[in-house]
């Protein structure tokens, strides 16, 4: 922090880290391989002046995703370093992690939630600087499974009130998928929004026969159909589907390419903003805000995160305007988590915390 205020008060911070790992209740599988439990970091900086009583607290969380960001041990690495430097105050602990997405995503949301509990604003207030917003919109995850198997996931997410169900492909083939969501399709019936994501994994041939029959059932958007490096090709994928209202949705290829080359190449029609892979919140607001000027759609994902940075991610899509349903929902994923959940879910919305900063309890162990 650096107005006036700080230089009065002689800051001082701290910051420590704790190592978790948290097992998904069932695997989620993807086509990019299937994820089983979720290690990383809990941080905690608190900032102190002279005065006793005059102490803020915020909690980051720093989950590395193999293939979305550094490993484990470099994250670790990181944040040590950081513990360190957060002597010669914030700006130092962020030049610490500088490069390493999750361990970076950690340290500025947890700086982000002492710095809106200090202004008592809710941190979507405090990155947004927008209205009272009170719920987003969530789409369920459903991971890769025989057509019963996702047509049954299906129903019971609609059965717990959500309009939006995000479902993996590309595990197999193409019209084994197509035939999933035609299940599907058949079981929630014709009003709930149908998306898919392959992770990846089709050819360019393979996603215009997926497109022909994902059309056909009313998906809504197809998420990185191909490998993140192939912009023409899901520029040529986009002109063929002009009209049929299946819209192209990059994540992995953001990663690769940055908002720029995808714009120039007219890839997507949206691309998803993965805090913990961007770096933080604060990136990845500033990405949205960029694409939305570009009429690109932004769509904030979790990577089936702890409680800690799944509720940065609510408060990052409550600070942006108009945000479609977001994969915020994963909580029902994890077995375990790391406290108690703030958000609550209901009839396809996450409702959004509006206690002082991140709005998070209860998650560090002394
Ligand atoms: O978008 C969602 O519904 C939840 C997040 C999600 O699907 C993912 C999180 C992390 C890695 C991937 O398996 C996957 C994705 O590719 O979007
Ligand atoms: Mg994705």
């Amino acid at each position: 922090m650096n107005d006036r205020a700080d230089v009065d008060r002689e800051l001082d911070c701290t910051l420590e880290y704790q190592s978790f790992s948290l097992e998904l209740a069932t695997p989620l599988e993807t086509a990019a391989g299937t994820i089983e439990s979720r290690d990383g970091f809990l941080v905690r900086i608190v900032e102190s002046t002279a005065s006793e009583d005059d102490l803020a607290v915020g909690y980051g969380e720093a989950t590395p995703l193999p293939g979305w960001t550094e490993s484990v041990g470099d994250c670790e690495t990181a944040l040590e370093r950081a513990r360190v430097a957060i002597e010669d105050g914030p700006a130092a602990a962020l030049d610490a992690v500088d490069g390493q997405v999750a361990a970076r995503h950690a340290v500025t949301l947890a700086l982000g939630d002492l710095r809106a509990s200090r202004e008592a604003t809710p941190l979507y207030r405090h990155i947004g600087r927008g209205p009272m917003i009170g719920r987003v919109p969530v789409n369920a995850t459903i991971g890769d499974g025989a057509p019963t198997e996702t047509a049954r996931a299906a129903s019971e997410a609609i059965d717990r009130g959500f309009d939006c169900c995000k479902i993996k492909v590309g595990n197999r083939s193409v019209e084994a998928d197509v035939e999933r969501l035609r299940r599907t399709r058949e079981a929630v019936g014709p009003d709930i929004e149908l998306r898919v994501d392959a992770n990846e994994a089709w050819t360019y041939t393979e996603a215009k026969t997926a497109l022909e029959g994902l059309a056909d059932l009313g998906v809504s958007i197809l998420e990185q159909p191909l490998p993140a490096g192939a912009l023409e090709g899901h520029a040529a994928l986009r002109e063929r589907v002009q009209g049929d209202g299946v819209a192209i949705a990059l994540d992995e290829g953001l990663l690769e390419h940055g908002v720029d080359a995808i714009c120039e190449a007219g890839a997507a029609d949206a691309v998803v903003l993965k805090p913990m892979a961007l770096g933080g919140i604060d990136v990845a607001r500033q990405i949205a805000a960029w694409v939305q000027e570009l009429e690109i759609t932004p769509i904030v994902t979790t990577t089936i995160d702890g409680v800690v940075a799944r509720t940065g991610a609510v408060h990052l899509a409550a600070s942006i305007p108009n945000v479609p349903a977001c994969g915020l929902a994963t909580a029902s994923l994890l077995a375990t988590d790391l406290g108690r959940d703030p958000v609550l879910l209901e009839k396809g919305a996450a409702v959004v915390p509006q206690a002082k900063g991140l709005g998070v309890n209860g998650v560090w162990t002394e």
